[in-house]
């Protein structure tokens, strides 16, 4: 295997080097707008996913890298090199489909050498590199097994190595993991980041599953009809989404009407719905106000239902429990607070073996100004 790449190890991203550089890229299909204007900067081994809703333009994105598609102006740069010239077979990158495009009658083994084919190296050289991608990705010892005998998971692995055998600056992968079961796909997901610390390579992953984003990624550019909406790390986009579209598409995301009060030494007053009055630090506030009318959002896990004479750490509201659905581990409650009609959900682990409540509990929640976003 593989020592651990430095790149990768620990190094901060903003002080590696510039991988993927996209200057005001914009693309047409005849008349259709499809990439309007893309600016952002992937990193020296980061796992970077694009991360958006049918058609937005994600695998538009993820070609251009490639040189599968021709951009209508801008430019794209790999690795400092400006690629307008640069044919897709000369460029430092190498794609792993949703389909497991392999040959089924090959071996394991031919199908992860077939790059190396014209390659000089002495054949037994180039038997151990096979071997040793193998490897990489939990294959080892299948190299003679016919490849149409393998299963769904194990295709993508042979992708995977096949692709990884050529040793590109760039992986890119599209929906790589989107036809295996649930289970499978989680494994890979854990098995693919653990691949990409070890190799160094820079992954660019397109996805529609923000789960999966989450799990994976460095960082995740979310993209709506051919923009980047935001662009941050997992934990930014789940805690501070931009934007109530963002926050809606990331998890789920609960929304109260909030009247905004005042607004000065970093400070907002808000009048919440059903939660009363309410200070957000200016961190909290959406930072380009839109003008829409002003909510607070706040995840179901930031809420708890408090039981007979529990008390809150910080704040309280009253309600009453308007569905509940059992998840074994979890238990998500909808509770209609006091006063608003659209009940918000709350998430609550089951670990002590807790009753369920029932519908039409009068209850209180426990809430906590810091977990609020102010959108506007
Ligand atoms: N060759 C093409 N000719 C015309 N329009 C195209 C072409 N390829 C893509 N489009 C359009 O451009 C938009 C973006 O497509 P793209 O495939 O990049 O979206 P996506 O975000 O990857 O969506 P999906 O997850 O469905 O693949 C879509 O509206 C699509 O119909």
């Amino acid at each position: 295997m593989t020592e651990p790449n430095v790149v990768t190890a620990r190094v901060p991203l903003e002080s590696r080097k510039k991988m993927i550089e996209f200057a005001s890229v914009q693309k047409y299909y005849g008349d259709y707008h499809a990439l309007r204007g893309i600016t952002a900067t992937i990193r020296e081994g980061e796992f970077f996913s694009l991360l958006g809703p049918s058609g937005c333009g994600k695998t538009t994105l993820l070609r251009t890298i490639a040189g599968f598609e021709d951009i209508s102006s801008g430019a794209v740069l790999i690795d400092g090199r400006d690629m307008s010239d640069v044919a897709p077979n000369k460029r430092p990158t190498n794609m792993v489909f949703q389909s497991y495009a392999i040959f089924p009658h090959l071996t394991v083994a031919e199908n992860v050498g077939f790059g190396l084919r014209r390659d000089p190296r002495p054949a037994a050289e180039k038997a151990r590199a096979v071997e040793e991608a193998l490897e990489m990705v939990g294959l080892k010892g299948y190299g003679a097994r016919a490849a149409h005998a393998l299963s769904g998971g194990q295709r993508q692995r042979v992708a995977l190595a096949r692709a990884l055998i050529l040793k590109p600056k760039v992986l890119l992968l599209d929906e790589p993991l989107s036809a295996l079961d649930k289970k499978i796909r989680e494994q890979m997901q854990v098995e693919l980041i653990k691949l990409q610390r070890e190799v160094g390579i820079t992954f660019v992953l397109v996805t529609h599953d923000q789960e999966e984003a989450l799990v994976m990624s460095d960082r995740i550019a979310v993209m709506f009809e051919g923009e980047i909406a935001q662009l941050a790390d997992p934990e930014t986009l789940y805690r501070r989404p931009a934007s109530r579209r963002v926050a809606d598409f990331i998890g789920v995301m609960n929304f109260l009407p909030a009247n905004v009060l005042g607004e000065g030494g970093g400070h907002v007053q808000l009048e919440v719905a059903g939660l009363g009055a309410v200070d957000v630090t200016d961190d909290q506030a959406q930072a380009k106000p839109t003008g829409e009318a002003p909510a607070v959002g706040f995840r179901p896990e930031t809420l708890t239902i408090l039981y007979e004479g529990q008390v809150a750490s910080e704040r309280e509201a009253p309600g009453v429990i308007d569905e509940v659905v059992y998840y074994g581990d979890m238990t998500y409650y909808d509770v209609k607070l006091d006063g608003v009609e659209t009940p918000v959900r709350i998430s609550m682990r089951n670990v002590f073996g807790r009753p369920v409540l029932d519908v039409g509990t009068r209850t209180r929640v426990a809430w906590s100004p810091g977990a609020l976003v102010l959108f506007r």
